[in-house]
């Protein structure tokens, strides 16, 4: 499929909050792309740890899935038997594109493909869960109960990985991580004009803690081990496990 320029924030007059529209889902892969430092390799590791953590009978989750990028992912390297993946999201935009994508992929493991709000899924007998930038639009008061309930969810030894958006509490070096970011977003042929519009659409709607917060809610809900295994900027990925009985 060819991939549009994303020019949302370039034009008048400039668009409200940010939505996973259809005009969203139209540019998503090239502005999801030129806007999170290391998006590719994160999705190449999901792949990677998805073979390595998926266990055999189980289900692997992605938690707003978008247009299925981790699933797949996942589906080309799982090779344990008898696995189901699972990808959910609530933009029927983003899911009608989605099941485009993934019926033009022959790879093997089944693929349940849900048009749900993610705190109302069902999440069962999981091995792998992933949820890569998803997390930071559900507000930040029911968090805990998510990630709880993924808990819940998930089978002894199983992985989550959780990509996110981070904070700083050094206001300056929040301030430099931001500018960083900005400065990426800018090499990646994005105006100031349009960084500035971004910034303003995704302000109410994309709220991002800093990475002892979410450390501390993974504890609390009975995760272990959690670890940052990447970051670039103020973008990461952690690693939490539900502890083998
Ligand atoms: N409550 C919710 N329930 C279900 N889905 C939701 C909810 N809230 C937001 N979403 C969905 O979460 C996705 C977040 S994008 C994920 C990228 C993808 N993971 C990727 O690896 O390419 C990240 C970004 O654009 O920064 C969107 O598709 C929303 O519709
Ligand atoms: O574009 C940005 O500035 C971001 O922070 C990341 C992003 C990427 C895709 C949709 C919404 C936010």
């Amino acid at each position: 499929m060819a991939e549009n320029k994303d020019t949302l924030y370039a034009t008048d007059p400039p668009l409200g909050d940010f939505v996973f529209d259809q005009q969203v889902v139209d540019v998503f892969p090239d502005m999801i792309k030129r806007s999170v430092p290391g998006y590719m390799t994160i999705i190449h590791m999901v792949g990677q740890l998805a073979e390595r953590y998926a266990q055999s009978g189980t289900r692997c989750y992605d938690l707003g899935c978008s247009l299925g990028a981790s699933t797949l992912a996942m589906r080309h390297r799982i090779q344990a038997a008898d696995v189901e993946l699972v990808a959910i999201d609530n933009s029927s935009d983003m899911i009608n594109r989605c099941k485009i994508v993934l019926d033009a992929d022959s790879a093997e493991v089944p693929v349940a493909l849900r048009c749900e709000d993610l705190e109302q899924s069902d999440i069962e007998n999981a091995s792998v869960v992933v949820m890569n930038f998803t997390l930071q639009f559900i507000p930040v008061a029911r968090r805990e109960a998510l990630i709880r309930r993924i808990y819940q969810g998930m089978v002894p030894g199983g992985v989550l990985i959780l990509s996110e958006k981070l904070t700083f509490d050094n206001a300056h070096h929040d301030n430099l991580m931001t500018e960083l970011h900005h400065y990426f977003k800018k090499t990646n042929g994005y105006s100031e004009m349009e960084i500035a519009r971004k910034r303003n659409a995704i302000e109410n709607v994309l709220i991002p803690e800093s990475l002892e917060s979410h450390k501390a809610r993974l504890a609390n809900a009975g995760f272990t081990g959690t670890e940052l295994w990447f970051q670039c900027f103020n973008f990461s990925s952690l690693l939490a496990f539900k502890p083998s009985e």
